[in-house]
């Protein structure tokens, strides 16, 4: 029976063609899919209905997933981390630059001179009006990064290649990330140091419970005066009430975000976008493709890439019949499994168990195929938390 891919945004077409038809449908609306696929819809636990085996984001973020929820019923959360970063860091550049130059104000006052015909008057005006947009170079400047992942590394690169200088921020840098990092960029031991020793700040950091507000008063007072914050990671990640006061005072020249609120709006001192760090052709293409064959190998194969609350786990088929087994992570449940398997005379061809806080996930591969009663067996197991059989 082809599996139900339930999708809740737009995703790319080159994405949805990784699913075949012959094999997947795809819709919108479904009373029962296997899978969800979505961007940045606000995903409410009570809207995952109980067929749904995998949850994947064609995109970084996961925090409009209820993940700790999907953790305790067994389902995992594929993200596709890197996918859109080169879109963002482009974006970053952009930002720096309206936060450098006259840019806005003076593309604001050429409009405002639509309908002149006189063309000489109009240089002259030009002419006389222009220091007012005057701005200051990157070049020689500060760029502080917070978070030195995906797209904080290439940030950081980006802005080495404009002649700024580097600090970089991130107590909890991947062996990856950290390989991938250029060695100018100079390492800060704490947050407070780089926001006192930067000109500008960027924000490239997960939302979470211990990120939620971590830019407050301390941190904007620490900052160079005429500072300049850019936030293209999530709104939540800085204390508005304590950003508005920063502005107010002056301290903080200018805010440069992915993310209008409405206490933002309408300020000179504040650059909004509408939330299109990630809104490229390329970008779109890339996460859907990434989140769509890590959902389809792991609805396929039972195989974890890039989940954020499940062990990565990737085993090679050994037959034709292979159980995907979630338990928390307690001792003797892997082991009551195999003993039903051994009672049944049924030969484990090769397996794989891997943990990752709370949960275990095990890949067996067996020579033949378990009864239902057999498998419901498994599932009666005290900790077992989903068994699925996959032929
Ligand atoms: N504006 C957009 O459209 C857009 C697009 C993509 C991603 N994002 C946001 O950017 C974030 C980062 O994306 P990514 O692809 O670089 O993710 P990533 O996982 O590759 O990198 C995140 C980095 O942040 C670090 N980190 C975690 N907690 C930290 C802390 N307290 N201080 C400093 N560093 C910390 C991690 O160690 C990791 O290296 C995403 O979580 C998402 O919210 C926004
Ligand atoms: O899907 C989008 O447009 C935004 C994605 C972005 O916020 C992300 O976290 O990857």
């Amino acid at each position: 029976m082809a599996k139900r891919i339930l999708t809740l945004n737009q995703i790319s077409v080159k994405g949805l063609e990784r699913l075949p038809r012959d094999s997947y449908e795809i819709a919108s609306e479904f009373a029962h899919p296997d899978a969800i696929l979505l961007r940045s819809h606000k995903l409410q636990a009570e809207e995952i209905p109980e067929s749904v085996l995998g949850i994947a984001r064609a995109g970084a973020g996961v925090n409009n997933i209820p993940v700790v929820e999907c953790t305790r019923r067994g389902i995992p959360v594929f993200n596709s981390p890197g996918a859109n970063a080169n879109a963002v860091k482009e974006l970053v550049a952009a930002g720096l630059l309206l936060g450098s130059r006259g840019i806005i104000e003076g593309l604001d006052y050429v409009a405002g001179l639509a309908g002149t015909t006189d063309a000489s008057w109009l240089h002259q005006e030009l002419e006389a009006h222009k220091k007012q947009f005057k701005g200051s170079e990157l070049r020689g400047k500060t760029l502080g990064v917070v978070g030195l992942g995906a797209i904080g590394s290439l940030v950081a690169d980006m802005a080495l290649t404009m002649g700024m200088e580097v600090i970089g921020y991130d107590p909890a840098l991947s062996v990856d990330a950290a390989w991938r990092l250029s060695s100018q960029v100079r390492k800060a031991d704490t947050l407070s140091a780089v926001f006192a020793r930067s000109d500008y700040v960027t924000l490239h950091l997960p939302v979470l419970d211990s990120t939620r507000g971590l830019v407050n008063s301390e941190l904007l007072g620490a900052m160079r005066p005429d500072g300049c914050l850019l936030n293209f990671a999530r709104q939540e990640i800085v204390d508005h009430d304590a950003l508005l006061a920063a502005l107010e005072t002056g301290h903080l020249r200018k805010y440069i975000a992915d993310f209008p609120t409405p206490e933002l709006l309408g300020r000179s001192d504040v650059i909004l976008m509408p939330h299109i760090g990630a809104s490229t052709d390329e970008a779109e293409e890339n996460c859907a493709i990434m989140a769509a064959d890590q959902l389809r190998d792991f609805l396929e194969n039972g195989n974890i890439r890039n989940s954020v609350n499940f062990p990565m786990l990737q085993l090679e088929r050994a037959g034709s019949c292979r159980l995907a087994i979630t338990n928390t992570n307690v001792p003797k449940i892997l082991g009551s499994v195999l003993a039903i398997l051994a009672e049944l005379n049924i030969n484990v061809l090769d397996m794989l168990n891997k943990s990752r806080d709370e949960l275990a996930y095990n890949l067996i591969d067996i020579d033949c195929t378990p009864s239902d009663e057999s498998l419901a067996r498994m599932r009666a197991l005290t900790g077992v938390i989903n068994v699925r059989l996959i032929s």
